[in-house]
């Protein structure tokens, strides 16, 4: 199966995105910028500024061609640098605005992405591929996800985390990771005391982690992937699930047409009429001839002279040249009978007038929508008018999350130190948005053996677990991954909020009961925007492989105050459309705080160095993921 614009629409979008990063990593990069945090928060000011109507297609990003500012703005209120969380300012919080709907090209989804920008505007350098040497390889440069996967396997002796690899289900052995280094005896953290998993206890299955000598694991161990290269690292990690034939209705809806929707018939199916009022059969006045309903057949054609009463749809009898809709006409009785003649000569239908044609929206065999169309309510609507009883759609990818964290409360105030679960609310009505199907959602303790039983036996296509992917003391997920022989595909993106976020190949050793193979892990981050970071990084664009669903179509918009950036890494900031062209940044954007996505239609796309005011930022959607149907990724 192809979708329309498939692979190639998906490599445009990651290619404007690595344009417009790219230049302003290396203008960070040339104004000597290493590791750290972001220059300082966004300005004060916020500005409106109108979302544009950019073409599809990759234009021409305006940030790309600017060079990073050369001083950051002031601190705004409200906002915080990436790992600091002032207090805010209520003054200075950004209200909820009503959400824009024009200017975008597909509400529906989010991960719509508009371009400001096309490749003229690439510096000389830029556009030799690799004439900057230093360059880290973008979407523009063919890699294959092999090359840069790293097997936990094939890590430098030296890296620290080889000290913290054990396999919680077989203590005694050495784990792959550990082979060779003469290091063992690593520990999973027990569950701390006074925690009250809510869900899921340490598994009872296990034999339970064994004791272990946790050493902190360098995060900056190698280098972070680019935001845009984690992007597409995330799209071709895996592969489309079979199609499968379901009932026409809300099962269809949220996937893909696995097979184009061809028409089954002519549509209308018959001639009829447009309008309630009369079939006519040549010049009037006519004598009525009875009355015929949509959905009734008139027995015999209409011959000239005569009219017949006709409701909207109503099937018109051979004969009949034009309908007169009935405000355009008069009848009077007569002893001859009942006789129509239109209120006035210019009321007088000319030849087909009202009549809605056989075959005038499709012919039999026509392609209404082609392959990979997302099923949308309207779909639907549009199957079952064609006479589809069924449709062939792609699976829905098969999705668990692993909500890990001794210190999270599933109800009441935040108190001891706890706070609540805000992932396990949020994450699977956006995992279902972008196409998926939640299997379960389990609460974990910090416990590396529950952990490790319950990825290894889900049958899922995709786990998701937050939290614990640091390197704090009870931070399982990479020993774990390390332990059952995963493959990381991305450990770490260049991205704020959201750095640690990783994605694993799980060995097919660890297929579930039903066998599916090519199984991932997605790890997002605890801090609650981080993990939305790690969402529309990572989780979409590997839904949207597996469920075969449409490469959004991008938008962006022009900022409407200057952003700051990260010298090298990606920011997304959530932005809100305050008219129908506006990208209006907003405050409460740090990475545990949800105030400001909640009011944002989305996150805007902040290159390294930062944007200016007026930048053409590409936006991606997180306002409309409130439908089941919603496309996205
Ligand atoms: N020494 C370092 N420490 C940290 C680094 C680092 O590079 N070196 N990175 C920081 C960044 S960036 C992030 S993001 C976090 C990621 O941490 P984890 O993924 O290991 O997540 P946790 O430590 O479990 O939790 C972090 C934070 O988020 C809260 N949390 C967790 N789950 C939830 C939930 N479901 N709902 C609400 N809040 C949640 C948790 O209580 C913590 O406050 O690590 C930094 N540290
Ligand atoms: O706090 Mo971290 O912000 O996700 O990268």
């Amino acid at each position: 199966m192809s979708r329309p614009g498939g692979d190639a629409a998906d490599r445009a979008l990651d290619d404007a995105l690595a344009l417009a990063n790219e230049p302003r990593r290396r203008a960070a990069r040339d104004a000597g910028d290493t590791h750290g945090e972001p220059a300082g928060p966004p300005p004060n000011d916020p500005l409106a500024v109108a979302l544009g109507h950019e073409p599809a297609a990759p234009a021409r990003p305006r940030a790309a061609a600017r060079p990073a500012p050369a001083h950051p703005p002031r601190p705004a209120p409200g906002t915080e640098p990436a790992r600091t969380e002032p207090a805010p300012e209520p003054a200075a919080a950004a209200a909820p605005t009503p959400r824009a709907a024009a200017g975008r090209r597909d509400a529906s989804d989010p991960l719509a992405v508009l371009f400001g920008a096309g490749r003229d505007d690439r510096p000389p350098t830029w556009q030799g591929g690799h004439a900057d040497p230093s360059r880290r390889a973008t979407t523009a440069d063919p890699v294959d996800p092999v090359d840069v996967a790293m097997s936990l396997n094939e890590m430098s002796p030296n890296d620290e985390r080889r000290a913290t690899v054990q396999d919680p289900r077989n203590p005694g052995a050495t784990p792959p990771a550990a082979r060779g280094t003469g290091v063992s005896g690593a520990t999973p953290a027990r569950p701390r005391p006074g925690t009250t998993p809510t869900t899921s206890a340490p598994s009872t299955t296990s034999p339970g982690p064994p004791p272990a000598r946790r050493e902190a694991r360098d995060p900056h161990a190698h280098p972070a992937t680019p935001w845009p290269d984690a992007r597409r690292l995330a799209r071709q990690a895996g592969r489309r699930l079979a199609p499968q034939a379901v009932p026409l209705g809300e099962q269809a809806l949220g996937r893909s047409l696995a097979r184009g929707l061809v028409a089954l018939t002519d549509l209308p199916s018959f001639d009829s009429s447009a309008m309630d009022g009369w079939a006519v059969a040549g010049p009037g006045p006519w004598l009525v001839k009875g009355q015929v309903l949509a959905g009734q057949r008139h027995r015999g054609a209409l011959h000239g002279g005569h009219a017949l009463r006709v409701a909207t749809g109503t099937a018109l009898p051979p004969g009949t040249t034009a309908v007169l809709r009935s405000e355009h006409g008069r009848t009077e009785e007569r002893t001859d009978g009942t006789w129509l003649q239109p209120r006035a000569p210019h009321l007088a239908p000319g030849p087909g007038q009202e009549i809605r044609h056989r075959g005038q929206e499709c012919r039999g065999g026509d392609e209404l929508l082609p392959t990979g169309t997302l099923v949308t309510p309207t779909v639907l609507g549009l199957a079952a008018a064609a006479g589809y009883d069924d449709l062939v759609v792609t699976a829905r990818p098969r999705v668990e999350l692993l909500v890990l964290g001794d210190e999270l409360l599933d109800h009441g105030l935040p108190r001891s130190g706890r706070v609540r679960d805000a992932l396990g609310p949020m994450l699977p009505s956006w995992l279902r948005a972008l196409g998926a199907d939640v299997t379960d959602v389990r609460r974990l303790v910090d416990d590396a053996g529950a952990l490790h039983d319950a990825v290894t036996t889900s049958g899922a296509d995709l786990v998701v677990t937050t939290g614990g992917t640091a390197s704090g003391p009870v931070d399982h997920v990479h020993p774990v991954l390390a332990a059952i022989g995963a493959r990381l595909l991305v450990d770490g993106v260049a991205v704020r909020p959201g750095h640690p976020m990783l994605l694993a190949a799980l060995p097919s050793g660890t297929s579930g009961a039903d066998g599916r193979k090519d199984r991932h892990l997605i790890g997002l981050p605890g801090n609650p925007l981080a993990a939305v970071s790690g969402v529309l990084t990572l989780v979409a664009p590997l839904l949207r492989t597996l469920g075969g669903r449409p490469v959004p179509a991008p938008y962006a918009a022009p900022l409407t105050e200057d952003v700051h950036g990260h010298p090298q890494d990606t920011r997304l900031v959530p932005v809100v459309f305050d008219d129908e062209s506006a990208a209006r940044p907003l405050h409460f954007a740090g990475p545990a705080m949800l105030r400001g996505l909640a009011a944002a239609d989305g996150m805007a796309v902040i290159p390294p160095g930062g944007a200016r005011a007026g930048d053409e930022t590409a936006v991606l959607d997180t306002g409309a993921l409130g439908p089941s149907w919603g496309s996205g990724g």
